[in-house]
């Protein structure tokens, strides 16, 4: 039987990465460049002038001086060409506004008297001594014209964003944006939302990995739960192939003879088998058109545990994360451990106390396990004592930390 490091390399050597693709910057947070960005245009553009103030000449800019101020203020672009500083005169300006011809400084309006208090002057007095380009922020003093402004693996922030705004851009090439489609199996699957008659049950795996992939980064896509049609799961993997760059399946990959997702993989690049982990000992891995994919179990803990432990790392990577595994404890055990099946290694729901962690119970179908758990205990075959120091992976529940 395969280790879980085994199959968990298998699965590495999957190679799963998003192609590069171009996204709407305004959804690029926490990509990962696949282009460097130069600026197609210097920055600022124009002499833009960094106070409220005027517009002088240099001739203008000792105290005493009282140039007399011309034309309409500037507050924007200067589209008049008549609009022009010779010595001898101001021109009113407002912080980021474009710097008409002529002008050398721009006094702070603090530093002028005579003007902005009574209009009628038609002159403003400069105080304090002011020098050449003062107060005015050059074209491209930020970023000069092509200069490289962002180097391909950045990783995408806010004020990144807010760089390839300013640069003009509207989408931009990541290599992080990777799509994943979710393939929920089983004929006894119905949505929420709608009736469940006798032997049916909610679908609930895919939303449960699909709000983790999510919350990483990935793009997902859920098509409708498919029953025991071999031909038209089939079909689904096909189309998700054409869109995904990973598919996740659920459910169908036991023994039984139903198990679709092996009968509809059967004869291709598909592999299937147990694995030593408890609980999600069968697993299943191949490719559909080329595309990666990777079958779960279908109880819903197996499914969890199996994501956590083989699909999550491999996605947060492709993702561009750096951190790729969730953060370990290790915590005294509140309760005692029977040991487990020889050679498997245990991935237990726990409840993280301040004084250690509890197990949620074996059952690898419990839904009641799944609402209480916040860590994975990960402990091997042998029994433990109350007490015995456990390592516990430290579950994402940021989202539920401010109900605590
Ligand atoms: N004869 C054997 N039977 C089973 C074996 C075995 O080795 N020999 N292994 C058992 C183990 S371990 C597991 S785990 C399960 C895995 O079976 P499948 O992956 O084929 O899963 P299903 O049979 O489709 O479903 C199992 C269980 O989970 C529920 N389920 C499935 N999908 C969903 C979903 N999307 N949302 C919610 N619940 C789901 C399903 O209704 C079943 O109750 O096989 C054992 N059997
Ligand atoms: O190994 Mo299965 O995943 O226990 O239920």
């Amino acid at each position: 039987m395969r280790t879980v490091a085994e199959h968990r390399a298998r699965i590495r050597a999957l190679g799963i990465v998003a192609a590069p693709r171009s996204v709407p910057v305004d959804d690029s947070v926490g990509h990962v460049l696949a282009e460097d960005i130069s600026a197609p245009v210097a920055v600022p553009a124009f002499d833009v002038s960094a106070v409220d103030g005027f517009a002088v000449t240099m001739n203008d800019l000792c105290t005493g001086s009282a140039p007399a101020v011309r034309g309409p203020r500037v507050a924007g672009p200067v589209t008049d060409p008549e609009v022009h500083v010779a010595p001898g005169t101001a021109i009113q300006i407002m912080t980021g506004a474009q710097v008409p011809s002529g002008a050398q400084a721009v006094v702070p309006v603090e530093a002028t008297s005579g003007f902005v208090d009574d209009f009628t002057s038609g002159h403003v007095r400069i105080s304090g001594s002011f020098a050449k380009g003062a107060n005015i922020r050059v074209a491209g003093g930020d970023i000069a014209a092509n200069e490289k402004v962002l180097t391909a693996g950045t990783r995408l922030s806010p004020n990144r964003i807010g760089v390839l705004r300013a640069l003009g851009r509207t989408h931009v090439r990541v290599r992080s944006a990777l799509r994943v489609a979710v393939v929920s199996t089983g004929s006894e699957l119905v949505w929420a939302g709608e009736d469940t008659r006798p032997g049916q049950i909610h679908e609930s795996n895919g939303s449960m990995l699909g709000a983790d992939l999510a919350a990483c980064g990935a793009t997902v896509r859920r098509p409708n739960p498919i029953g025991d049609d071999v031909n038209s799961l089939r079909d689904t993997l096909e189309l998700c192939a054409d869109w995904a760059d990973l598919i996740v399946t659920t459910g169908g990959i036991s023994a039984g003879t139903e198990d679709v997702v092996r009968l509809a993989l059967q004869g291709r690049d598909a592999d299937f088998g147990p694995v030593a982990l408890k609980p999600g000992r069968p697993q299943g891995l191949g490719r559909v058109d080329g595309v990666p994919i990777v079958c779960l179990p279908g109880n819903p803990v197996s499914s969890f545990v199996s994501y956590e432990v083989f699909v999550r790392p491999v996605v947060r990577a492709a993702l561009g994360h750096r951190a790729i595994d969730r953060p370990t404890r290790e915590v005294p055990l509140l309760s005692t451990l029977n040991a487990g099946r020889a050679g498997y290694t245990r991935y237990l729901l726990g409840i993280l106390e301040i004084d250690g962690v509890t197990p949620c119970g074996p059952s690898s179908g419990s839904i009641r396990a799944l609402a209480a758990s916040d860590c994975i205990i990960v402990v091997d075959d042998t029994s433990f004592d109350h007490g015995s120091q456990v390592r516990a992976w430290v579950l994402d529940n940021s989202s539920c930390d401010r109900f605590r």
